[in-house]
């Protein structure tokens, strides 16, 4: 007979639509977008600029990338390898714990999650947040939507949440694992491409609200004062991967891909990069997508097809996605040590 699990863990990663057409898209698009997280504008503002413009022309737009990197068997890669984690980490930690996985936005909600949780009266409840680096557009807006949900119950197990794991070791020897794969020494340069943020979501990072990245010096260290950094916190996920790699620091660049709208976002951009590499003559561009612990539209599409493209017409020969974590068993044991430990 099995055991009644005890302890409880949430996965919970961004969200993909339903379907790639184009009215499913434009769902994911207005519940992702209208996040004041997300686009931190005043809502009313945030309500009209998402429904009435951005919404209405980027669905089409954005339901072609989708249709180009949905599987006929499998569907979104991010909703498939998600589940596939899910499982993968249930089997490892076995009966004593209960793994459910939800998506910020569309299926499976948050909501559907804690209400399968909620009745199995756990000791436990271990949130973790599938995002490497703390940004309040991502993990922040997971924590939040978890707490709003979570007020209305009568009585807590024990709640703890895992928010960032920007260093975490398992996580950096499958990316070194998986670069392996492609002889990184045939490379003429290695790309860090981070989602990127606008700049404005940085400065309540310190309690002033006037955290500055360059003043801080968040591309050189992390410390107390921008230990919440995200840029900082990219930064850092970089230095340990290129000391495995024992890349040289002009051998790589950090950047930051995926902008929208006119405001800064964290610079440099992708674009700019795969311009500047392509001007110095690199031919060949090793790139690694360490925000993501799933292959998904940002890495697939975007770097594998779009910056691809981008590159070859820039003069460049070749660029090669490093494969994300996925359902590495590395990367379900790292799961298992965010899942169980103490710190
Ligand atoms: C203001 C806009 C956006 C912010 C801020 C943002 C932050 C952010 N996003 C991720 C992770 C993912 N984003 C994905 C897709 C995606 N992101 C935005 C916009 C912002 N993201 C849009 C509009 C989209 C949809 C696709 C498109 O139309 O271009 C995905 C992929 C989802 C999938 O289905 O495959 C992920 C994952 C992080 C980690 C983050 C903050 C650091
Ligand atoms: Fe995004
Ligand atoms: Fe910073």
């Amino acid at each position: 007979m099995s055991k009644k699990p005890s302890k409880g863990i949430l996965l919970i990663n961004l969200g993909t639509p339903d379907s790639p057409s184009v009215a499913d898209v434009r769902k994911y698009l207005v519940e992702f977008l209208t996040d004041g997280r997300v686009i931190d504008i005043p809502a009313l503002r945030r309500n009209l600029l998402v429904r009435g413009i951005i919404a209405p022309f980027r669905a089409p737009k954005s339901a072609k990338l989708y249709q180009a990197i949905w599987d006929d068997k499998t569907g979104s890669p991010l909703l498939y390898y998600s589940e596939l984690q899910q499982r993968l980490l249930q089997e490892q930690l076995g009966d004593d714990y209960h793994v459910e996985l939800a998506m910020r936005y569309q299926t499976p909600s948050i909501a559907s999650a804690l209400a399968n949780l909620k009745p199995m009266n756990l000791e436990s409840i271990r949130v973790i947040p599938l995002f490497p680096q703390y940004a309040s557009a991502s993990t922040g807006s997971v924590i939040d939507k978890v707490m709003e949900l979570m007020r209305k119950w009568h009585t807590f197990p024990e709640v703890s949440v895992v928010n960032d794991f920007y260093d975490n070791e398992a996580m950096i020897d499958v990316f070194v694992e998986n670069a392996l794969t492609h002889q990184p020494e045939t490379y003429d340069h290695v790309l860090f491409s981070y989602h990127g943020l606008p700049v404005r979501q940085l400065t309540d990072v310190e309690a002033s609200g006037t955290h500055d990245c360059e003043k801080a010096g968040c591309r050189e260290r992390i410390a107390g004062h921008n230990r919440y950094c995200y840029l900082a916190q990219c930064y850092a996920t970089t230095r340990l991967l290129a000391q495995k790699l024992q890349l040289s620091t002009e051998g790589y660049t950090v950047c930051f891909q995926s902008r929208l709208g006119k405001t800064p976002w964290i610079q440099p951009y992708t674009s700019d990069v795969l311009k500047d590499v392509a001007a110095k003559g690199k031919k060949r561009l090793l790139v690694f997508c360490p925000a993501f612990v799933s292959d998904c539209l940002e890495t697939i599409y975007e770097v594998g097809t779009e910056y691809a493209t981008e590159f070859k017409d820039l003069g460049g020969e070749h660029v090669q996605l490093v494969q994300s974590l996925n359902a590495h068993p590395l990367w379900i044991k790292g799961l298992q040590q965010l899942a169980t430990a103490t710190r």
